[in-house]
């Protein structure tokens, strides 16, 4: 699988993003791209793009992470939860993950790289039994805000933050999302455009104050 795979398109983004641990972002990028297809966990058309939109487009949220305990909700193949563990060795982070296959994946993983920042859960978030308790909260291509926030905004601590990442249709969830706005207290929200001028994909967040 590796060889359909360009594993590093934007070498001088890589440098900057990951620092130091751009060879553990390396090894653990060639792995999604063995096992990851095989194990469900990207599809195959995502291969030649792995790197740009994907491993890039998580690591480009490491600047927003505050140290502390964050968790990440829907790690799935460990994005972004991982890419940024991988980063931020100052963070604790929580990859929190239903599906069994997943997280063995995940766990295998934190293994291999030797991450000792991450602890993976088992568990839907609304089941997480995490209540208030996290920093801040991630998570990636999980649902729509409208959703997303009653599953993510109760694992924050009073004065957390949601760190989501979006895509080019944000604006038009969080016009659907007034009403999970006030039940959860969310507050200060905006848009954040990263990596403009810097990498090909840019990465948009949907950050906000919960309580
Ligand atoms: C489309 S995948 C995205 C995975 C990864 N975040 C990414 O960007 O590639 C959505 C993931 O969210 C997980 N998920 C769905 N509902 C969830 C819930 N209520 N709590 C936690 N995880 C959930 C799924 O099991 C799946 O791994």
């Amino acid at each position: 699988m590796t060889d359909r795979l360009d594993l590093e398109p934007e070498p001088a983004a890589a440098a900057v993003l990951f620092g130091d641990r751009l060879e553990l972002g390396r090894a653990f990028t060639e792995s999604l791209a063995r096992y990851g297809e095989e194990l469900g966990l990207i599809g195959p058309l995502e291969l030649p793009r792995l790197w740009t939109r994907h491993i890039l487009n998580s690591a480009l949220v490491a600047p927003l992470l505050r140290s502390g305990r964050v968790g990440d909700v829907g790690s799935g193949a460990g994005l972004p939860g991982l890419v940024l563990a991988i980063i931020r060795a100052d963070v604790s982070f929580t990859l929190i993950e239903p599906m069994e296959r997943r997280v063995a994946w995940l766990e295998r993983q934190v293994a291999e790289l030797g991450l000792e920042n991450v602890d993976v859960v088992r568990a839907r978030a609304e089941e997480a039994k995490l209540n208030g308790s996290l920093d801040q909260v991630t998570a990636r291509a999980v649902s729509a805000l409208r959703t997303l926030i009653p599953i993510t905004a109760p694992l924050l601590r009073p004065g957390g933050e949601l760190v989501l990442l979006k895509g080019a249709g944000v604006d038009g969830e969080i016009g659907s999302a007034e009403k999970a706005f006030r039940k959860f207290k969310v507050h200060d929200a905006e848009v954040l455009v990263l990596g403009e001028g810097v990498v090909s994909e840019v990465t948009r967040v949907f950050r906000a104050k919960v309580g």
